[in-house]
């Protein structure tokens, strides 16, 4: 599989307030990746960092081969479009490169799959919440994007709009693209995603957190090899110190951790129990 976007080292703050913490992260073509945590985790931020629409604070987002065609879709569509829908779809679509015979062909297809070709004399700022939302997915997906982003992108969406996209997703994915989405509950991606993080602390990881409340356990180990921890899912993040490793470990499977460090021989110097809400490093 090919290497498509590449997460180094990122870090990003807000006024201070760190958001992400050193998340690196590799996505392969074609592939549906979800990226899911509590509010304010900092889902948003990432799919901004990837889409090339915000700067990390630190690290670098790569795309190793080319430059691609991303189609974003935003959390929140701006509401204050004067245009109709056709008229913008138009509109973004020329500017992105789409050629007139391909728009007037497919700006009425994606109105009519989406129920909006009846809206259509509508401008957009008179549309509901819902129905502004599917303006915002047909702009994001008419490019055929080759990285597709979506910010929680069914809320607001009634149940024949939410399966008219699974449908686009499952089409584009098809064709190759790669998908990238954020959700909350739900849900009805779950047989589409193939690989889903979950983001806690400012960190990235496979785990499935069982309580988001639930505090963050430094582990400072020694005589461990750090290949052996890498496997280890439970593992947040793993710094090289000076003499050993330190750990980050979801609090609820530090005792796996710890116990897994023993078989190893490693050896344990200290553990540290950090509160989520507090600010536990420096950085
Ligand atoms: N432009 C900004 N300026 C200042 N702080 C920001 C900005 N964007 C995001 N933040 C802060 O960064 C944190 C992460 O925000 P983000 O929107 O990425 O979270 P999220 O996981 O998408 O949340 P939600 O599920 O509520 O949409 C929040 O504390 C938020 O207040």
């Amino acid at each position: 599989m090919e290497k498509f976007v590449e997460l180094e080292h990122i870090s990003k703050a807000y006024n201070n307030q760190q958001v992400l913490r050193d998340i690196s992260l590799t996505i392969d073509q074609k592939q549906v990746i979800a990226i899911l945590g509590g509010n304010g985790t900092g889902k948003s931020t990432i799919l901004r960092l990837i889409a090339g629409l915000e700067k990390p604070t630190s690290g670098k987002v790569i795309y190793p081969n080319k430059k691609i065609r991303i189609g974003y879709v935003p959390e929140r569509f701006p509401k204050d479009i004067r245009f109709t829908p056709s008229e913008y779809l138009c509109y973004i679509g020329t500017i992105t490169g789409i050629s007139k015979a391909r728009l007037r062909k497919n700006i009425p297809t994606f109105l009519r799959r989406f129920q909006l070709e009846k809206l259509d004399n509508h401008r957009i700022n008179e549309l509901s919440k819902g129905n502004t939302q599917k303006v915002g997915i047909i702009q994001a997906i008419m490019q055929r994007p080759e990285l597709l982003i979506l910010d929680e992108p069914i809320s607001g969406l009634d149940a024949q709009a939410q399966q008219e996209l699974l449908l686009v997703i499952k089409e584009l994915k098809e064709r190759g693209s790669t998908i990238l989405l954020t959700y909350h509950e739900s849900n009805i991606f779950e047989d589409i995603v193939e690989t889903t993080y979950y983001i806690y602390n400012g960190l990235l990881s496979k785990t499935k957190m069982k309580n988001e409340k639930d505090s963050l356990k430094l582990i400072e180990v020694k005589r461990l090899d750090d290949s052996q921890v890498k496997q280890w899912e439970e593992v947040l993040h793993m710094k090289e110190m000076d003499n050993g490793l330190l750990l980050y470990v979801h609090a609820n499977y530090s005792d796996k951790v710890l116990s897994r460090i023993l078989a190893l021989q490693g050896s344990i110097n200290q553990v540290t129990t950090v509160d989520n809400d507090g600010e536990w490093e420096r950085e």
